[in-house]
């Protein structure tokens, strides 16, 4: 594909997203119908689609319309591209701009939509995170970094850099966490590189490592990830060895890949379902990766930036008070609860935190750490209760 065809394909796919449809879903099913691209172009349109979400509000304030058009041309023109090399009509590329699309355009207005953040959440985005909000509304309109978890039941850090640098992947030690690394070149060739594949290393961003690192395990505890999900933090606990490891999650169907990753990482993790859990004994440490925004990491998922609404944020409020008090019910007496969340919101962490000690008088708070976006990690948060 030329460079003009690959940006037509990104405003495509740009202008479904804003009709409302899944960004993964749409760059899947434009790739299986562009039988012409290659895996080059495929990276190239998913690049223009999801750099052009990150900063959709600036970027269309920048190219006069919040269109797929729009927000390409609001991309060039910050790239100081000249849109006109590229929308020229021709080799399957975008039309000639209007007169109307040349005049179009203003620079973006300070505050929320020169931060890339939809108007409502602007507020609550500067009391979450202070000072600090400007640099963290930052952080979410580039690229994240490619970091990887070393599965330390496998190898130690040195032994996974050697092992991805013989596959050409480069990669140093990220300082969040002491199974951290960050893919420093060639993260292209990570999924086919023997050290991901035999399991010596999987993706997780370094915050979400240092949340496990964080929890107080000791040899013999039984350990419930209560929201286990794809599993990331499961197989993180479980490389931590001593412990028995158990995974559940309301959506059983999220689990369904768990037991292959925990075969691959040398890792062994009993899934329960809602009624094995209530049979189950009590646990020592239930962590609760509780359902969020997202707000810590939607520079990895950008349009989940543009979907939140006031309500629905209230709704994963109410199923986060719901989990923290359902999980409180299975522990042990003195055992320890952890809450954790990739959201930089006050509201959905420590005014949450909060709320459950208020209603749970016998719980201390004994830990609580953010992650505040601005340290090279996603956005986190997370509290421990005894
Ligand atoms: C943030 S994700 C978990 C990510 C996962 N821990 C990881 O590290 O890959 C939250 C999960 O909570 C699950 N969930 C939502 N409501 C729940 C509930 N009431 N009880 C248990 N799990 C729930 C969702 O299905 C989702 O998989």
């Amino acid at each position: 594909m030329t460079p003009a065809a690959r940006v037509q394909a990104a405003i495509d796919c740009l202008d479904r997203i804003l009709d409302g449809a899944p960004a993964e879903k749409v760059l899947t099913s434009w790739a299986r119908a562009s039988r012409f691209a290659g895996s080059g172009d495929r990276a190239a349109v998913r690049d223009l689609v999801f750099d052009g979400l990150r900063a959709r509000r600036s970027l269309a304030a920048l190219g006069g319309a919040e269109t797929g058009r729009g927000i390409l041309l609001g991309l060039l023109r910050r790239r100081g591209q000249d849109p006109d090399s590229l929308f020229t009509g021709g080799g399957y590329g975008p039309e000639v701009m209007s007169d109307i699309e040349r005049a179009a355009g203003h620079d973006p207005e300070p505050g929320a939509e020169a931060a890339d953040v939809p108007d409502w959440l602007w507020p609550r985005f500067v009391s979450s995170l202070g000072h600090q909000a400007v640099a963290a509304a930052e952080a979410l309109r580039h690229r994240a970094p490619v970091h990887l978890r070393v599965n330390i039941a496998r190898t130690d850090r040195d032994g996974a850099i050697a092992a991805l640098a013989r596959d050409g992947v480069e990669a140093r030690p990220h300082p969040a966490a002491a199974t951290a690394l960050e893919v420093t070149d060639g993260a292209r060739r990570l999924r086919n590189a023997a050290a991901y594949i035999d399991g010596l290393v999987e993706l997780q961003d370094a915050a979400s490592q240092a949340v496990v690192e964080a929890l107080p395990l000791r040899r013999g505890m039984r350990v419930l990830d209560y929201c286990a999900g794809g599993g990331g933090k499961t197989l993180a606990i479980a490389a931590r060895g001593g412990v028995s490891v158990f995974a559940h999650d309301a959506a059983p169907q999220r689990l369904a890949d768990l037991p292959a990753r925990a075969d691959r990482a040398g890792a062994q993790v009993a899934l329960l379902d809602g009624a094995a859990l209530k049979r189950a004994s009590r646990f020592d440490l239930i962590l609760c990766d509780v359902p969020c925004s997202g707000s810590g990491s939607w520079r990895r998922a950008p349009d989940g930036k543009w979907r939140l609404t006031a309500e629905r944020l209230d709704a994963l409020r109410e199923v986060q008070r719901d989990i923290l008090d359902a999980a409180a019910g299975l522990l042990t007496p003195g055992g320890v609860l952890a809450y954790a969340t990739c959201s930089v919101l006050t509201e959905e962490n420590e005014s949450q935190v909060q709320a459950f000690m208020a209603g749970h008088s016998s719980f201390a708070l004994v830990y609580e750490q953010r992650w505040p976006l601005t340290g090279d990690t996603d956005g986190f948060y997370t509290a421990q209760l005894t």
